[in-house]
């Protein structure tokens, strides 16, 4: 049966009233006795040590994260695509109009976007949330109705939303988390779709990482010279507007998006349920930054899945010390990245549980003395 028919979200948003704030105080670190039964057995099998490289890592990380070695197999995974508008795109920061995230959303519905595509081929379900389209959605089974304001605000004028909206966002991704753990989902995967939302993200990693705004601020779907400039001219001008002494939370409102603040949620809800988050594009990034931000523990349940063109994305993951599996110049987002990562977890998982020990296969253990 499917993984998403069990979960429940009809109550959403305000069934998830104090979600975020739960995971937080559930949020624990990595099991450290997995971690090292993980280094231990890693050393045992039939391979020089260390040849298997990052994958060793990850297995390891995915003992600790799910306090067993070797870490649970297959991983059945989701990936949770949330949705929103942004006022900002007012300012001609992206060429195309807001009404293409609730059409995209309708893609999404009946299977037609690169997400659909590649969820299918490595076997991950796709949830779509709608926490903030301003557009009209289409009827029908499949979507999470959770929109907590339709669109945000224009952040080049004002506060893109309220502290009290950020926070009801944050309670939907972090509710569907860990409902989505409870109903068996191993391994969480980040999805947006908002048109508009290049520039929210560049605003946060830049206010998080404290870098220039011409540094992390790129074409987006692909703007030309021009709007690159007004595009980079509007994040400055925000993230200066902050004040110095504003707090994660007051950021994410002032300049981010409904569906970077319910991946935050979301982030912090995996991680407090034990599973790892895999990372895809720009979007994914900043909404990491404000989940390790509010809650830093987080930190160590993240993968990052790709390495997107857009330069906050890279930006956002070295900040995170966070290297990507894969980098294959997309730019994308929906997810896509992190769909094309998930057979690389599963491999690091599969080799730690599966391959031969030295002593069980009759291989002598060098190297010679
Ligand atoms: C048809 C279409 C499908 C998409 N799928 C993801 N995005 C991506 O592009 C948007 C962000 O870029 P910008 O900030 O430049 O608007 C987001 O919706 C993102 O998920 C899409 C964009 C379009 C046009
Ligand atoms: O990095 C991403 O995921 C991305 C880049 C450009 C446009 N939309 C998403």
């Amino acid at each position: 049966m499917s993984l998403l028919a069990t979960v429940s979200s009809a109550d959403l948003p305000e069934g998830a009233q104090g979600a975020f704030e739960e995971a937080r105080a559930r949020l624990g670190p990595l099991d450290q006795a997995a971690l090292a039964a993980a280094w231990s057995r890693q050393a045992s099998l039939t391979k020089p040590p260390g040849s298997l490289g990052r994958l060793e890592d990850l297995a390891a990380q995915l003992s600790g994260i799910a306090g067993t070695c070797p870490p649970p197999r297959p991983l059945p995974a989701v990936v949770g695509v949330f949705a929103g508008d942004h006022g900002v795109v007012a300012e001609g920061v992206t060429p195309w109009p807001s009404e293409v995230t609730a059409q995209m959303v309708g893609n999404f519905l009946h299977g037609g976007a690169a997400v659909n595509v590649l969820a299918r081929r490595v076997g991950a379900e796709v949830l779509v949330v709608d926490v903030g389209v301003a557009g009209a959605l289409p009827a029908g089974a499949g979507l999470v109705r959770a929109k907590v304001r339709p669109g945000t605000a224009n952040l080049a004028e004002g506060p893109a939303m309220t502290v009290e909206e950020a926070t009801a966002a944050l309670d939907v991704g972090a509710a569907l988390a860990s409902r989505l753990a409870e109903a068996g989902a191993a391994c969480l995967l980040t999805g947006d779709m908002g048109i508009g939302n290049t520039t929210p993200s560049a605003c946060l990693v830049a206010a998080l990482t404290g870098l220039p705004a011409e540094r992390v601020t790129g074409r987006g779907t692909g703007v030309d010279d021009e709007r690159l400039a007004r595009k980079q001219a509007v994040v400055a001008e925000a993230v200066r507007r902050l004040p110095a002494d504003a707090s994660a939370l007051e950021v994410l409102a002032s300049v981010g998006g409904l569906e970077i603040a319910a991946l935050a949620g979301y982030v912090v809800g995996a991680a407090a349920a034990r599973r790892p988050v895999l990372l895809d594009g720009v979007i994914a990034v900043a909404a990491a930054l404000v989940a390790v931000a509010l809650a830093p523990a987080c930190r160590d349940y993240l993968v990052a899945g790709h390495r997107s063109v857009e330069p906050g994305a890279g930006a956002g993951l070295e900040h995170l010390g966070l290297t990507p599996l894969i980098d294959l110049d997309l730019r994308l987002g929906e997810g896509s990245g992190a769909c094309l990562a998930l057979p690389v977890l599963d491999a690091a998982a599969s080799l730690l549980a599966e391959m031969a020990t030295f002593e069980g296969a009759g291989v002598a253990q060098g190297p010679l003395a």
